[in-house]
């Protein structure tokens, strides 16, 4: 686990603050034998265009073949040996019709792990290792520990096994990972409620923050000591894909600029209910962001009037919190500009001298981390 104090010796000055692992891919939807779209996919590319739509610098390392199709913000690492990781979502086979299982999953190609020593070398605040297709290895995860002031992982990364013949997704218990023993150093495991029946929740919370998404539900934060429950937001749902990364990019977005831990995971869930609302990687409406960001901006001013001196009040509702989530919700309401709302390319996306600067990143990284889970533990039980 990182100590706050040897975070505070940390250099405070740096370029990059948000660090995103995980390959770009391409995603075919299919329904009844027919292709309904093709779209890029990965958890990167729905975390970083979250991210980018809140104005939130960050550096992407991401995997992909000469195939690789798609006008991106980050470049990716080309790999002539490799194709680019694709999935085929199958959207009528073995569904439930119980809102668990919304599709089944077929890594049909998978591009190269990334390693670390594909990883920068400059340090970053907060670190999201978010693999899709099991480009995540362990010693990466361990490299993202020791370079990021806290690191948010998303499940998905660490417990997917491809079927060897036609590459379908299946989940593994993540205590049979490579990856338990270092859940202590990990600041925000996210899980969906699917992946979540995956890990003891109960014995995960004591090492590290879990937040659970449950699709029109919202989510679930789990800290050692307590949980919340979090509302969603309305959506009329078109196609599930990515909300849950969308999630995570909200979330880390409002941990980024100062958001306590319940209203962080409000415009997680604001952005997971945005995402489904659209096929493929959602485009948000400039208006709409300005306003989110607005909300943001205006909710912190409230922080200055209220005492919030115990670590632990992070992960309790502020104030105002209900007032916040009615406030996002109406953001949501903006009907579209139709002169902005074209589709996303690099060149419409916001420029760098366009980013706002974001002043309380280090100290909110320093108190995820370390507030609630102040001693310092170096295993996890019957782990070495
Ligand atoms: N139908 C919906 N209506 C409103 N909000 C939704 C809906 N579906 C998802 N969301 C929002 O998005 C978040 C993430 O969704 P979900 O739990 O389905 O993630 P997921 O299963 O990991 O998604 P995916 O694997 O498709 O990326 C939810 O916590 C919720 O806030
Ligand atoms: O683009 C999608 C998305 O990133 C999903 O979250 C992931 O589960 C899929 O594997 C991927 O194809």
């Amino acid at each position: 686990m990182v100590t706050a104090a040897a975070a505070s010796h940390k250099p405070q000055q740096q370029q990059t603050r948000v660090l995103i692992v995980g390959n770009y891919c391409h995603d075919v939807l299919i329904q009844d034998d027919t292709v309904k779209a093709e779209s890029l996919g990965g958890a990167a590319s729905f975390i970083s265009n979250v991210v980018n739509g809140m104005s939130i610098p960050c550096n992407l390392v991401s995997k992909v073949g000469e195939d690789f199709k798609h006008p991106v913000d980050y470049t990716p690492i080309v790999i002539p040996t490799s194709k680019t990781t694709v999935f085929h979502a199958y959207f009528d086979l073995g569904i439930q019709g119980n809102g668990h299982q919304d599709r089944v999953l077929k890594r049909v190609c998978a591009c190269d792990p990334i390693r670390p020593s594909d990883l920068p070398d400059v340090r970053s605040n907060f670190g999201m290792a978010v693999g899709v297709g099991g480009e995540i290895l362990p010693e990466t995860l361990e490299r993202m520990i020791e370079i990021c002031d806290a690191v948010f992982v998303d499940i998905q990364a660490l417990i997917r096994v491809f079927d060897s013949v036609d590459g379908t997704v299946k989940l593994v218990k993540l205590e049979e990972t490579g990856f338990y023993s270092m859940l202590p150093r990990i600041g925000v495991l996210k899980a969906s409620s699917e992946e979540a029946v995956f890990m003891d929740v109960e014995e995960v919370r004591k090492w590290c923050c879990v937040v659970v998404t449950n699709g029109k539900d919202g989510c679930k934060v789990y800290w050692k000591d307590g949980e919340l429950r979090i509302s969603p937001f309305s959506a009329n749902q078109e196609d599930p894909t990515g909300a849950g990364d969308s999630f995570l990019g909200g979330f880390v977005a409002g941990l980024v600029q100062g958001l306590a831990v319940p209203d962080a995971a409000l415009l997680g869930n604001l952005f997971g209910s945005l995402t489904v609302e659209q096929i493929g990687l959602p485009k948000f409406d400039s208006r709409l962001l300005q306003r989110v960001k607005d909300e943001v901006q205006r909710r912190k001013m409230q922080y200055l009037h209220c005492e919030r001196s115990d670590n632990e009040l992070e992960f309790l509702k502020p104030a105002g919190h209900e007032q916040f989530h009615a406030s996002l919700g109406s953001a949501k309401l903006i009907p579209p500009c139709s002169s902005q709302a074209r589709p996303w390319t690099p060149s419409n996306s916001p420029k760098e001298t366009e980013k706002t600067p974001i002043p309380h990143y280090t100290a909110q990284a320093k108190l995820l981390v370390n507030s609630v889970y102040e001693e310092p533990i170096q295993t996890v039980e019957g782990k070495p």
